[in-house]
């Protein structure tokens, strides 16, 4: 039996949904939308898990589904050296969101990421503390501001409504992921001038060693295991 892991909420699972069905496999809740069961209909030997799109990179790692659907961006904040346990098969063409780095719009000095630079230098002579970055996205940003040599800074743990954790002066920037850019403008924030940290979008990532064992499975849905 092949187990494939999908969210059990919002868009990411109703995408999901027309996702396999546009490939002739039919995955629904087999219960109430409180049950997170699934139903898997057009192929043979295959069970539908429903669980947190933040707990599908560690359930995939870790071989206890086979196949799973999530962000990019989740696989590579939650797994260290992601690729020798999980393989991406296929991007899914939804779920388009960038992790970026904001600051207050009226930071007017501050554009690029430079600028971002020699501010959180001067921050600490001026407030005795390192410039308080939020985010959930710890591995990443840090990385990414390590190969930037941005140093003088600390991350504030966020779980959820980031963007308000400035007005709220619990930070002075955040690292998070951004769509449309309207919680953003909602918060008074702007996207430092760079790439993002990452761009991210829902994949179907496999476990490693079940690749072979999913073959027939991708190749029903045309794809290369
Ligand atoms: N506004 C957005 N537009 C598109 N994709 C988004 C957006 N916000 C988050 N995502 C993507 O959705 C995925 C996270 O989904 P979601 O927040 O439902 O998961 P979760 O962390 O498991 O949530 P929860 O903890 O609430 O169950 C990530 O891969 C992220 O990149
Ligand atoms: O650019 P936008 O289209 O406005 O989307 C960005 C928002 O979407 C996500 O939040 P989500 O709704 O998943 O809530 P959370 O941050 O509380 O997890 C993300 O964390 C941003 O807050």
């Amino acid at each position: 039996m092949i187990r494939l892991g999908v969210p059990s909420k919002g868009r990411l699972m109703e995408q999901s949904f027309e996702w396999f069905a546009a490939r002739g496999v039919t995955l629904s809740r087999s219960g109430s939308d409180r049950e997170y069961a699934g139903r898997v209909d057009g192929v043979e030997g295959m069970s539908l898990i429903l669980l947190s799109a933040g707990e599908i990179p560690r359930e995939l790692a870790a071989g206890r589904i086979d196949l799973g659907v999530t962000g990019t961006d989740l696989v590579r904040e939650k797994l260290t050296g992601w690729k020798s346990d999980v393989a991406e098969v296929a991007p899914m063409g939804f779920g388009h969101a960038d992790l970026i780095l904001a600051v207050p719009d009226c930071w007017r000095d501050c554009v690029d990421l430079d600028d971002f630079a020699a501010i959180a230098r001067d921050f600490r002579a001026v407030h005795g503390f390192r410039l308080r970055i939020a985010t959930k996205y710890h591995r990443l940003v840090r990385a990414w501001l390590a190969a930037h040599e941005v140093a003088d800074y600390q991350l504030v743990d966020s779980q959820g409504a980031t963007e308000g954790t400035v007005a709220n002066q619990t930070a002075e920037a955040i690292a998070d992921i951004t769509s449309s850019g309207e919680t953003l403008r909602a918060n008074n924030l702007k996207v430092l001038a760079e790439d993002p940290i990452l761009r991210s979008q829902a994949t179907l990532f496999a476990h490693r060693a079940s690749l072979a064992d999913c073959g027939p499975f991708l190749a029903q849905l045309g794809l290369e295991a």
